[in-house]
């Protein structure tokens, strides 16, 4: 791939994620920046990975092909407005991974036909298993868009999307999914903790059913994920009995209910933000 001088402003949970997936994969340290208002994460990062760490948005977006704008969507605008005081953004890409700030909103903040691209990851981009959704308005030319998409496909796998809502769909499926999981991973550790396994164990029995199952998907392309759950329920059994629960209880209608909750705050959002 492409090696461009990229300039992250923010240096938080995603922003960190996606930089130990680049530096891990082999993208060069030496040529990503992270800047953030404080010293603690930033240097962390930069400590870990060998980035540069620095706390001057501007100069460091003054310099940078690339920007990936990191921060949180309720302080997306004041800290757009500070860099496009300071910095031309024409010829350079942006990157924002942000949930809910739409690219006719950063036009506005930052400059007409913004050379912008808007990527929803996630956290799994920090050990290359990323899932990252991808947006760019017609104009972004091809070079850009193959650079994105070249430098997200190093953590993960990625999804090109035509239509900007799409970006709020890829929040409820993949953006905020892994704490979907986490959460019913707990709730199974806890369990077993009740029936007196210890945390540790309890964790791996947990740990290993959810990483062998989704490695069982991805080894299995050609087959649906009602099928892999029908290998497993035999009849008359004990997954049965399980399964019986989850739908009386109706968990495909809460998994349901609770995407779409995602995507109606990402709508709120970009009317607020
Ligand atoms: N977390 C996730 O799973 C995902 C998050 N996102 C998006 O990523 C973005 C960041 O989220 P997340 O990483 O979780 O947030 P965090 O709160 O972990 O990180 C936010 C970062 O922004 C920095 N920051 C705050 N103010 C400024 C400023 N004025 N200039 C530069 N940096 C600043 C903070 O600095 P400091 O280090 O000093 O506190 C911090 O490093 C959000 O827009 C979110 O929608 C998208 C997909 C998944
Ligand atoms: O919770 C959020 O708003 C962000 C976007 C997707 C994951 N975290």
């Amino acid at each position: 791939m492409q090696h461009r001088n990229i300039t992250f402003i923010g240096a938080g949970n995603m922003a960190g994620a996606i930089i130990a997936g680049l530096v891990e994969g082999g993208y060069p340290a030496d040529l990503i920046t992270v800047c953030a208002p404080s010293a603690t994460h930033r240097d962390a990062l930069a400590e870990r990975y060998g980035v540069h760490s620095r706390s001057d948005n501007a100069a460091c977006a003054a310099e940078a092909e690339v920007v990936v704008l990191a921060v949180k969507p309720q302080l997306m605008a004041d800290v757009c407005r500070a860099l496009r005081s300071e910095v031309d953004f024409s010829g350079k890409l942006v990157l924002s991974i942000a949930a809910g700030v739409t690219v006719e909103r950063f036009c506005a903040l930052l400059g007409d036909r913004l050379n912008i691209v808007r990527i929803m990851p996630n956290t799994p981009s920090l050990v290359g298993k990323g899932m990252s959704g991808l947006y760019a308005p017609d104009y972004v030319t091809a070079d850009d868009r193959d650079f994105t998409a070249a430098l997200m496909t190093s953590v993960g796998k990625i999804c090109w999307v035509d239509d900007e809502h799409g970006i709020n769909q890829v929040i409820a499926a993949a953006g905020s999914a892994p704490a979907y999981f986490f959460l019913f991973m707990e709730a199974m550790q806890q369990e077993m903790e009740r029936q007196g396994f210890p945390a540790e164990k309890a964790r791996l029995l947990v740990q290993q059913a959810a990483s062998g199952a989704a490695a069982l998907v991805e080894a299995s392309p050609g087959v649906s994920l009602g099928t892999l759950r029908e290998r497993v329920t035999s009849k008359g059994g004990t997954t049965a009995e399980a399964l019986k629960v989850m739908n009386e209880q109706k968990l495909p209608e809460i998994v349901a209910s609770a995407m779409q909750a995602a995507i109606a705050r990402a709508q709120d959002m970009e009317k607020q933000f």
